[in-house]
């Protein structure tokens, strides 16, 4: 990441909103959001399957779920956050399970991009899909963007509710109203 040209821009959009970006208050900022910018947007660097190369070989092919794992991401529109908990369910196949928490760092790698909350659902269950290729997977994301808060049509509490299904889950409805059943 060119740190140094994020610098520059945020000089630039200071400048240009009317502030003088040389007063006390404003001098750390470009390098403060420079340092932000490296954080929120790491997830561009990294392979969200990476996380998944760490399988145990454990009989179990019934279903896995994590839910409520929070994550923070920012639109892709606006460069706002968006921000709520991903639910990732998967059902094991031929003994590959992965370990929980690389659950969670595979939801993280992939918010930490400018998103579109539908990718960020498609992308985590296609990288699971690919690297554990389990029976099925369901990723269910539940979000409020600040873009429908703050600004614009301004309707704070509204939740955005996106799924992804996969394999056997897409024609297993009991399976995906189980699922369903153990997020609520
Ligand atoms: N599908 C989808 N849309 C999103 C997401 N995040 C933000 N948006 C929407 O992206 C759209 C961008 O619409 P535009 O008309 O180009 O931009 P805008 O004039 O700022 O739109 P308003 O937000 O309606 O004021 C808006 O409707 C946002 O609500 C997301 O994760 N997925
Ligand atoms: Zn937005």
């Amino acid at each position: 990441m060119n740190v140094e040209q994020i610098e520059q821009a945020v000089r630039l959009i200071l400048e240009a909103i009317g502030e003088d970006p040389n007063r006390e208050g404003l001098l750390d900022t470009p390098k403060r959001v420079a340092k932000m910018y490296a954080e929120v947007f790491s997830g561009l660097n990294e392979d969200p399957k990476i996380h998944l190369q760490t399988v145990f070989s454990e009989d179990h092919e019934e279903l896995v779920l994590v839910k409520d794992i929070p994550f923070y991401s920012m639109c892709e529109h606006h460069l706002v956050p968006f921000f709520g908990v991903a639910h990732v369910a998967y059902i094991p196949r031929g003994g590959k399970v992965t370990g929980l928490s690389k659950l969670a760092r595979t939801v993280e790698t992939v918010a930490r991009r400018p998103q579109l909350q539908e990718r960020i659902t498609a992308t985590v269950a296609d990288a699971i899909m690919e690297t554990l290729e389990p029976h099925g997977v369901m990723v269910v994301v539940e979000a409020e963007h600040m873009c429908m808060t703050m600004r614009g049509v301004k309707k704070p509490g509204a939740k955005t509710v996106t799924t992804a299904v996969r394999g056997t889950l897409e024609t297993d409805d009991k399976a995906r109203a189980e699922i369903l059943a153990l997020i609520k």
